[in-house]
Formats: C-alpha cells, structure tokens, sequence
C-alpha cells in the first residue's frame, strides 16, 4: 500500500459580506498583496503538501490579476455556501487522483495568517490518527449566549469550549461522505464528521489564526502580516 498524501483545499468562493468591502474579501490587499496570496504562500512552505486545490467561484473574474502566474491547482467548482464549495473541491481533487485515504487539509482563504508550523503541527498530530482533527483555540473569555436585541439571556460554560479554526484535517473519502450527509448546514468539516459520530482531534493553536470577517479585520491582519 502506498503511504496517503496531502493535499490542501482552500474555498475563496465567499463573497464576503460581513467585510463590507464591495468585493470578495478574499481579493483585498493586505501588506501589499491579496489576502489569498498570503493564504497560499503559507500554504506553499509545507513540503508535506502534494498539492493546494484553490476552489474559486464559478463566476470569479480577479483570481488571475489578482495572483499572476499562480502555478497551482484552481477550479471554479464553488458554491452557494462553503460547505458546497468544499464539496465541488473535494470532487475535483478525486478526478485528479486523490484517493479515499489520502488526507484532505481544508483552510479558509479567509484565514490569511496562518503559518507553515502550524499546518506541520496539525499534520503530526493527526496523520496516525483513525479520524483526523483541526486547529483550535480553547475559549478564553466568558462565554455569552444572546438575543436579537443584543441582550444577554445566559452567561455559557466555557470549560470545554474551543473555537474552531482552519485547516481541518481528514480523509478524502471520510469527509467527502461526511459532508455529502449534513450539506449546506455543515459550517466546518468536523461538524459533518461528528455527526457521523465520530470525535475528531483538536490541536490546539494560536488565536493569531483568526478568520478575517469583519471590516476592523483588515487593519489587524495588515498589521500581523507586516511584522511576521
Ligand atoms: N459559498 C462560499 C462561502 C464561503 N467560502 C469560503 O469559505 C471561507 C470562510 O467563509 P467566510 O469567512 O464566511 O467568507 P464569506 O462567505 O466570503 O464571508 P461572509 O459570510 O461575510 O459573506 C472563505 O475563505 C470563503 O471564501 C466559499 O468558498 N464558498
Ligand atoms: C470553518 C470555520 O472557519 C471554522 O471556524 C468557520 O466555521 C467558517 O464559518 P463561516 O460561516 O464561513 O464564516
């Protein structure tokens, strides 16, 4: 049997409403370059990683002037929701040869800081592992649940809670079903995975792997990325 490769997936098909930038978020220039360049540059410094699928929308006119020369795999097989968009990259990486048991890194475009040690230490924490996992940050703040008028109605136990971060780590054929199952109401690949009943691993991270969402974002990332 050969040993399974790695391969990432990375869905930059979002529009990026919450950002309020009046463009796909993940086009912005950050320290002087797009978001996703950042994305994919970190990507680009795990040798362990046999590929990057970036899964683009199908209507997406930037990718191209935005990454010149990009030497990468790009398909524009994204969706209505990221869970669809992970779903049409997950069939793409199949017809181009990855196999059930070949494990699948998927990471938020969006989620521009993130560093190559990190994506090294998710692999070696999960690459024996029978499910797979994510990076994570447990939860450090006082956890409050709220209503519509930004009231609180319940102070939450944050013991066992951790934020979900990105890459995400399984197997190709494991995450495939998975998501294929929950659809469009998976917010990650662990969610799908857990629904199945199965517990994936949490590695735990730093919060500097934030996803960049909202407009203040920006100014936070730019700084972070000047001074790496
Ligand atoms: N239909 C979608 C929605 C999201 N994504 C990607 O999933 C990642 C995380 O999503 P999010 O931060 O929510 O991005 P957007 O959906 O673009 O943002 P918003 O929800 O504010 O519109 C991003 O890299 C985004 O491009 C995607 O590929 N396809
Ligand atoms: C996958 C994710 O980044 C983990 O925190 C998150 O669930 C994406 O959520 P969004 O609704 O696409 O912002």
């Amino acid at each position: 049997m050969t040993n399974p490769r790695f391969f990432a997936l990375v869905p930059a098909a979002g529009v990026g409403e919450r950002s309020g930038a009046g463009m796909p978020k993940q086009y912005v220039e950050i320290a002087g370059r797009p978001m996703l360049a950042h994305t994919l540059a970190a990507l680009a410094e795990v040798p362990r990683l046999a590929q990057t699928l970036v899964v683009l929308s199908p209507d997406d006119e930037r990718f191209e002037a935005a990454l010149p020369g990009y030497a990468g795999w790009v398909a524009r097989v994204g969706g209505a929701s990221r869970a669809e968009s992970v779903l049409g990259g997950l069939a793409e990486l199949r017809r181009r040869g990855a196999a059930d048991d070949d494990w699948v890194l998927v990471h938020d475009a969006a989620r521009c800081l993130l560093r190559p040690e990190w994506v090294d230490a998710l692999i070696d924490a999960c690459q024996h592992d029978a499910v797979g996992g994510l990076l994570a940050q447990p939860i450090a703040d006082t956890l409050k649940a709220g209503d519509a008028g930004g009231r609180v109605t319940a102070t939450v136990d944050r013991r066992d809670k951790w934020a979900a971060q990105t890459p995400q780590m399984f197997r190709a054929g494991l995450v495939q079903r998975a998501l294929a199952v929950l659809g469009a109401a998976a917010t990650d690949e662990a969610s799908a995975v857990e629904a199945l009943g199965l517990a994936p691993r949490l590695v735990r991270t730093s919060m500097a792997n934030f996803k960049v969402t909202w407009p203040e974002d920006f100014e936070l990332a730019r700084r972070l990325l000047e001074h790496k």
